[in-house]
């Protein structure tokens, strides 16, 4: 099943996932949709020191939004606020450091931001990582899971209210195409049992990209006053593909989408009018709902499974944020 669903995601990708997929699809944009004034919207996005995160913080800050850029690495995001305030002409763009994995500073950071920031317009989650090996955190979590989501989630449900206050709020989750090979894993959410010297990056991540989009999905019947979103930025030339998978890198780099290319869908779900005529809670590519399932490929969850996994999650979280109240 699994060399069924890779070689039909592999032709998929190529067809689609490149950049003469993004130019195909691209023809039937409409240029009116990101004709859009986002003067006096608050706009928080993770990762945005980087590939695609950093385009989208400079393209809102063009249109005028307050930007939130939530970076790791303080040194890089302050090189990249510059930037962006020079390019754009807007000085309303804001530094703030947030290691996701560490899930304590997260829980900390999403309370004392939504304090000081709320209402909260939109959030786009876009940082995310694909690890080499089995790394824990300090706190015990698997670092893949711990950046792409379990960190995601604390903040998002951190910011919750703040973005309840907003009067047209949105949330956008960068996930990926390669969550397609995957079933919703909700026993093995801290990936125990791809421990050791066989660990598969790639799979790991396939994992969690699959753990974001059902999220959303639950995510938008839990929290309806919120316009959800999931979607995929197609195959991108950012330092993440380069460094973190540098043989597709060579093989792929000159059919790889740029940077600009991958940013769009997030941010025409972001702040197009266009983008919420759809309904919550679905996965987009290239400005279009998508298909979250391969055909034939078996990875389909029910509602229970959904709500198994989102409550395996939170009982997660809950013992490595108050560990004294876990039992035994
Ligand atoms: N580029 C692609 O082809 C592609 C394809 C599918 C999905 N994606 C997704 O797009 C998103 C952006 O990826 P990219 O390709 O621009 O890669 P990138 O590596 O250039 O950017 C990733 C960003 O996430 C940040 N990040 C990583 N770990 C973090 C942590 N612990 N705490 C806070 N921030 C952290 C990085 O610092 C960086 O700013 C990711 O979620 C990725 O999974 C990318």
């Amino acid at each position: 099943m699994s060399l069924y669903r890779n070689t039909v995601w592999l032709f998929k990708g190529l067809r689609e996932y490149t950049r003469d997929g993004y130019e195909r699809a691209a023809r039937n944009f409409h240029e009116e949709d990101m004709k859009v004034d986002c003067k006096g919207k608050k706009i928080v996005i993770t990762g945005s020191n980087s590939g695609i995160g950093k385009v989208m913080a400079a393209k809102v800050a063009k249109l005028n939004a307050q930007v939130h850029m939530v970076c790791r690495d303080v040194q890089k995001g302050e090189q990249v606020r510059q930037e962006i305030m020079k390019q754009s002409g807007n000085n309303d763009v804001h530094l703030h450091q947030l290691d996701l994995s560490k899930l304590k500073d997260v829980e900390m950071f999403a309370a004392s931001f939504a304090e000081k920031y709320s209402p909260i317009d939109v959030l786009i989650n876009n940082a995310g990582v694909l690890m080499d090996s089995w790394v824990l955190t300090e706190e015990g979590v698997e670092k893949t899971f711990a950046v792409n989501t379990a960190g995601l989630h604390l903040l998002t449900k951190g910011l919750i209210k703040a973005l309840e206050s907003s009067p047209n709020p949105r949330v956008v989750i960068v996930s990926s195409g390669g969550m397609l090979v995957q079933k919703l894993n909700k026993d093995d959410i801290n990936m125990e049992s791809l421990k050791g010297k066989h660990f598969d990056g790639t799979m790991a991540y396939a994992r969690t990209k699959r753990q974001e989009v059902e999220l959303t999905e639950v995510y938008a019947k839990k929290y309806p006053k919120i316009w959800w979103s999931s979607m995929h930025p197609g195959w991108s030339d950012t330092p993440g593909v380069q460094d973190s998978m540098p043989s597709f890198y060579n093989r792929m780099k000159d059919r790889l989408r740029t940077p600009e290319q991958g940013a769009d869908t997030a941010i025409w779900l972001a702040v197009s009018p266009a983008a919420t005529k759809n309904p919550s809670g679905l996965f987009y590519q290239d400005r279009a709902p998508a298909s979250t399932h391969l055909p034939l490929a078996w990875t389909h969850s029910n509602n229970a499974e959904k709500e198994a996994f989102y409550d395996a999650i939170e009982n997660f979280c809950d013992r490595i944020l108050k560990p004294s109240m876990s039992p035994q």
